[in-house]
């Protein structure tokens, strides 16, 4: 199998300094070994280039939505890096950086499957618009835009309009929702598996009923966007939104397995660690654990 490593190096989406170091603290701790040991041909291309904008200038380009131009040009780029690595047939794995970078990586992604599913493993839904966030930051809106629900600009990243049908979308483990995005997931009637649903219902069977939903639509691929903030505060401190009760390592990995062994996955986001944030190393040795195991389980 092959694999292309992006590294997105972009914190305007949290707009917490820190994130954007995440691919160059990984490659440090040796994720290019892990993931050629695992029998995988790798493609490193690299850290992605971000423009650097002052702070003071985060509200130039949007009075609602921070560092807008920036997220914008930066995902158009990924989004064409990730189409390329797609179409020789390469699976591209894409660090963050803050989690506005899905955007990108599905835009790149629904260009060559056209009907592509988006499975978002995260706390957060992330799919505010500038009108519901609370914070103005982009890394809450990145799903809605994909749906093309938000900002112009956002939802016409890479090519105009939508790029997943919101009945081809699987949000799990979301805990800490805004009042907007319980809204929208309402109107839209989202495939929503709350950490609640998760527990109650157990890890296997949500991915099961995820997978079969999958499986009997005409999805042609799947993008999967992991959000490390999905699991418990406790083990990734280092992340910028951190939220209790969250999933434990073991959950985390259980989780990865089920979707990644299924062949299924076609490219892969894996975001918000924030070097900055971590205590002890302790979300380093974390995500370390997850890249690792994500490669020995994937298909
Ligand atoms: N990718 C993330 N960590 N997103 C956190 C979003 C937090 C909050 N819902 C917001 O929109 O500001
Ligand atoms: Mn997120
Ligand atoms: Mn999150």
């Amino acid at each position: 199998m092959d694999i292309t490593l992006i590294g997105v190096p972009i914190m305007y989406g949290s707009d917490r300094d820190g994130v954007q170091y995440g691919p160059d603290k990984l490659r440090g701790k040796g994720i290019i070994s892990l993931i050629t040991q695992n029998d995988k041909r790798l493609y490193d291309f690299g850290n992605l280039f971000v423009p650097y904008i002052p702070p003071s200038d985060k509200f130039v380009s949007h009075k609602k939505i921070k560092y807008l131009d920036a997220i914008v040009n930066t995902n158009n780029n990924l989004a064409h890096l990730v189409y390329s690595s797609l179409t020789s047939k390469s699976f591209p794995f894409i660090l963050g950086g803050d989690h506005s970078i899905g955007l990108g990586s599905i835009s790149g992604a629904s260009r060559y499957f056209n009907d592509l599913a988006v499975i978002w493993i995260d706390a957060h839904g992330d799919i505010n618009t500038h009108e519901t966030s609370p914070s103005g930051n982009a890394h809450g809106m990145p799903l809605a835009a994909a749906m093309g629900i938000g900002e112009d600009s956002m939802v016409n990243v890479y090519y105009k309009g939508a790029k997943v049908n919101p009945d081809n979308v699987y949000i799990v483990g979301a805990r800490d929702l805004d009042e907007g995005e319980i809204e929208l997931a309402k109107i839209l009637n989202l495939n929503l598996y709350t950490m609640n649903k998760v527990k109650e219902l157990g890890i296997e069977n949500v991915a099961e009923e995820i997978l079969n939903k999958i499986i009997t639509s005409n999805v042609k691929g799947v993008h999967l966007s992991y959000d490390i903030d999905v699991l418990d505060k406790s083990i990734v401190p280092g992340t910028g939104t951190p939220v209790e009760n969250g999933f434990t390592l073991e959950e985390g990995k259980r989780v990865l397995e089920c979707f990644l062994n299924t062949g299924l996955i076609k490219s892969m986001d894996f975001v918000e660690f924030n070097p900055f944030l971590d205590e002890n190393d302790i979300t380093l040795n974390t995500c370390i654990h997850l890249i690792d195991w994500i490669f020995k389980v994937i298909k």
